[in-house]
């Protein structure tokens, strides 16, 4: 039976088609696909670039079994919570295939390596509650019990993804070959929890030695020889996808920054309700909304952005120069302090 092209129902054929055009760069609109396919962009996104590259095909996935396994995740997004929803999960899977598609990363990656990648960037928020670990962690909140306080929201967004393949006709990766799917699980398992903040530095530092140390072949393309530095470059792989929003066109990234303070904003009024201390960034009464983006972006946005920069040179340097440029749009936005200028 016939798939739509898109893998989803969709009204506006013609808008449809305009703004999928664009799945394979930055400037990519996740939100526009939300609007069109009624909420399902997750789907949209995900079944596209598996198609584009092939992949259905190389791991004999049947298209329908796909389309009902991330129908499926994508339902277990919560779409009221205004940040970690399936436009997040979108986003990141369509910034991820993106950073894969470097030239200095071309021939690196094996399929089941590329399968994992995209497959842990659309699960790695599923079921996110629109609160942080510290959140769930001060709250003893029974998720934090189960994961004793470690990576929990990271913890349960991988379960629950893999819980959802046991369901009828969701079997994503039943004709993979056993060991297929050991190494597939492994590289998710590890990618996803990668995206816990609380890890960034200790990844960050992991990169900037390999960076350092760099080795490439003769045609510019990396040179990653053992399984960690594979690893390693693939979990910040999709930790700078996780942490795109300030290198996106500005308009998008704008429009992360508002849905990202809306859903902090709603953490700190619990935590206010609780009588807890609320968290920095999350009290919509002393908030500096710029500032902290400037914060943001200097202290953990850029370092990591520069690091990947220098790692597939000069792959990202637009990426780069938007972030650059972003910063200083925020920093002109800041109250009453003019950006000092260079010149
Ligand atoms: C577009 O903006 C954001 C996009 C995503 C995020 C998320 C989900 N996490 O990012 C880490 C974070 O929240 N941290 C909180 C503090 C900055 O300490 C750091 C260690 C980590 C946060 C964004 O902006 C935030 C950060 C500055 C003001 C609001």
């Amino acid at each position: 039976d016939v798939v739509p092209r898109f893998g989803v129902s969709y009204e506006k054929e013609e808008d449809m088609e305009n703004e999928m055009a664009n799945v394979d760069r930055w400037g990519f609109d996740a939100f526009k696909i939300d609007h069109l396919t009624n909420h399902k962009p997750l789907t949209a996104v995900t079944f596209t670039i598996l198609q584009e590259r092939g992949l259905l095909k190389t791991f004999q996935i049947p298209q329908k079994t796909l389309i009902a396994y991330v129908m499926t995740l994508e339902g277990n997004y919560n779409k009221d919570v205004k940040y970690h929803n399936q436009i997040h999960a979108a986003d990141v899977v369509q910034s991820t295939n993106y950073l894969l598609s470097a030239p200095a990363l071309e021939n690196v990656f094996t399929d089941i390596e590329i399968l994992a990648a995209l497959f842990a960037a659309a699960i790695h928020d599923v079921r996110h509650p629109g609160l942080n670990n510290q959140f769930l962690i001060a709250s003893s909140s029974e998720l934090a019990i189960l994961y004793n306080d470690e990576s929990v929201l990271e913890n349960h967004s991988v379960a629950v993804a893999f819980k959802l393949l046991q369901l009828e006709n969701c079997s994503l990766f039943e004709t993979l070959t056993k060991k297929q799917l050991q190494q597939l699980r492994r590289l998710v398992i590890d990618m996803v929890l990668a995206t816990d903040m609380s890890k960034h530095m200790s990844l960050l530092a992991d990169l900037k030695t390999m960076v350092e140390s760099k080795k490439v072949a003769g045609s510019g393309v990396l040179l990653l020889d053992n399984y960690n530095d594979r690893m390693m470059v693939l979990k910040n792989l999709v930790h700078c996808a996780d942490l795109g929003n300030p290198t996106k066109p500005l308009d998008i990234y704008r429009k992360w920054t508002e849905r990202v303070m809306e859903e902090f904003f709603l953490q700190g009024d619990l935590e206010r309700q609780k009588g807890m201390e609320v968290s920095p960034m999350m009290d919509r009464y002393n908030a500096s909304v710029e500032k902290s983006q400037v914060g943001f972006i200097d202290f953990i946005v850029h370092p990591l952005w520069e690091t990947w920069a220098d790692l597939v040179y000069p792959d990202a340097q637009e990426l780069l120069d938007n972030l650059e440029e972003n910063r200083d749009w925020y920093s002109s936005q800041i109250r009453n302090s003019p950006t000092p200028t260079s010149e």
